[in-house]
């Protein structure tokens, strides 16, 4: 393994995506190999490791089933092939994974969910809880419902869309291949293998070739999509064949893989993000607050004297000081009608005002770029 690549055994919080062709053959589904994936899976867990599995294979596996023809499947059946293989595909992980005492869930997203920022919000918090429960998600897009303009189309994308979500420091995606080349192998015999990219230069970028599909499914090409929203979300992603049994350990254990190194830490990555977006309110804050942001604290309903804008909970406001300069964008913790009743008051107030208990901070420092 390059002296660079981070250690898989050492991963706090770890994606793995798994494709279908690794999970699905003319056999139909490869038991003895999910058995030994799950077998990495329950180690990884015991050494104290956070797991999601992002797995493919749905359709693969419902249109065997249904007897549909080989071939690109029209919509409707892709739909209906997802529905009858989706379930088969989590039983198996629930059974290859329950002797073990570990407990799966199932997770299926569109890209909707992590463009909405309220859905977002909510499948954050639902797998922050599923993690912090213990279990082990298992996640898929919803192929069922996802229709071409809310769908990824491909798991790579939506692995690397979790791994940044969930906080995760590494996303594992394993292919039929251990790694990017400077250009594809199956068809260049000069390519030559990259362990460690530190950096995603265009000459990079140039190496996934075309998609295969307009939908971009499959090839190298979403893997340096995925690569992109993984290293600037501070998550380090690893390509690396994934066939053998018990692939985390064979990685582990120095089997060829290619390193795409994060660019930043999670939490200067996420307060990036945050100073990215487009504020959809206003919240002018006195003196008093101006400092205490200016140190780093969260913002109190008690220094906000004006709030505009009509927002909901978890969307972005400005923060401005009593000069009228910006002084941050931070994501509010109440909606902009909430925001208005509560500014100027003490947090104490707030059950009284609202009604209810909320957070003591309108925006907490977590959530705010200064
Ligand atoms: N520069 C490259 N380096 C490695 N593989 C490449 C490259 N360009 C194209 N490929 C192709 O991408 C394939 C892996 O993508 P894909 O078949 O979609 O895998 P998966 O099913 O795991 O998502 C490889 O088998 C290889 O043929
Ligand atoms: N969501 C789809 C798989 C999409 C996908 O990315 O497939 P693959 O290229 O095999 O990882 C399914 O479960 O069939």
């Amino acid at each position: 393994m390059a002296a660079l690549a981070p250690d898989l055994t050492r991963a706090r919080r770890l994606v793995i995506k798994i494709g279908s062709a690794l999970l699905v053959d003319a056999d139909g589904l490869r038991r003895d190999w999910l058995q030994a994936l799950c077998d990495d899976v329950a180690d990884w867990r015991k050494g104290g490791t956070d797991v999601v599995l992002v797995s493919s294979g749905s359709i693969a596996l419902g249109r065997r089933v249904l007897g549909l023809p080989e071939g690109a499947l029209p919509l409707e059946q892709a739909q209906a092939a997802a529905a009858v293989g989706q379930i088969r595909l989590a039983r198996a992980y629930e059974e290859a994974l329950t002797p073990h005492g570990v407990t799966t869930a199932q997770v299926l997203l569109t890209l909707e969910d992590s463009a909405d920022r309220r859905r977002y919000l909510n499948s954050r918090a639902t797998m922050q809880t599923l993690l912090a429960l213990g279990t082990v998600p298992i996640v898929n897009e919803n192929d069922t419902v996802a229709t071409d303009e809310i769908r990824y189309g491909d798991n790579d994308r939506l692995a690397a869309q979790i791994a940044v979500t969930c906080g995760a420091d590494q996303l594992l995606l394993l292919s039929d291949v251990d790694g990017l080349y400077t250009a594809n192998p199956k068809t260049d015999p000069t390519a030559q293998h990259l362990p460690v990219i530190a950096q995603l230069t265009p000459q990079i970028e140039a190496m996934g070739g075309d998609p295969v599909s307009g939908l971009s499914k499959g090839g190298m090409k979403t893997k340096l999509m995925a690569a992109r929203t993984a290293v600037a979300g501070g998550c380090a992603m690893a390509i690396a064949e994934g066939s053998v049994l018990r692939p985390l350990s064979a990685v582990a254990n120095g089997a060829r893989s290619s390193w795409f190194l994060p660019e930043s830490d999670p939490q200067l990555a996420r307060k990036r993000w945050i100073a990215a977006m487009k504020p959809k309110g206003n919240l002018v804050v006195d003196e008093g607050a101006a400092h205490a942001l200016q140190r780093g604290k969260s913002l109190l309903p008690a220094g906000v004297r004006q709030v505009t804008g009509d927002f909901g909970r978890g969307d972005p406001v400005a923060i401005i000081g009593p000069q009228g300069e910006t002084l941050a964008t931070g994501l509010s913790r109440y909606t902009g009608a909430e925001a208005r009743r509560i500014a100027g008051h003490h947090s104490a107030e707030i059950e009284t005002i609202l009604g209810y208990a909320g957070r003591a901070a309108l925006v907490h420092r977590d959530d705010m770029a200064v």
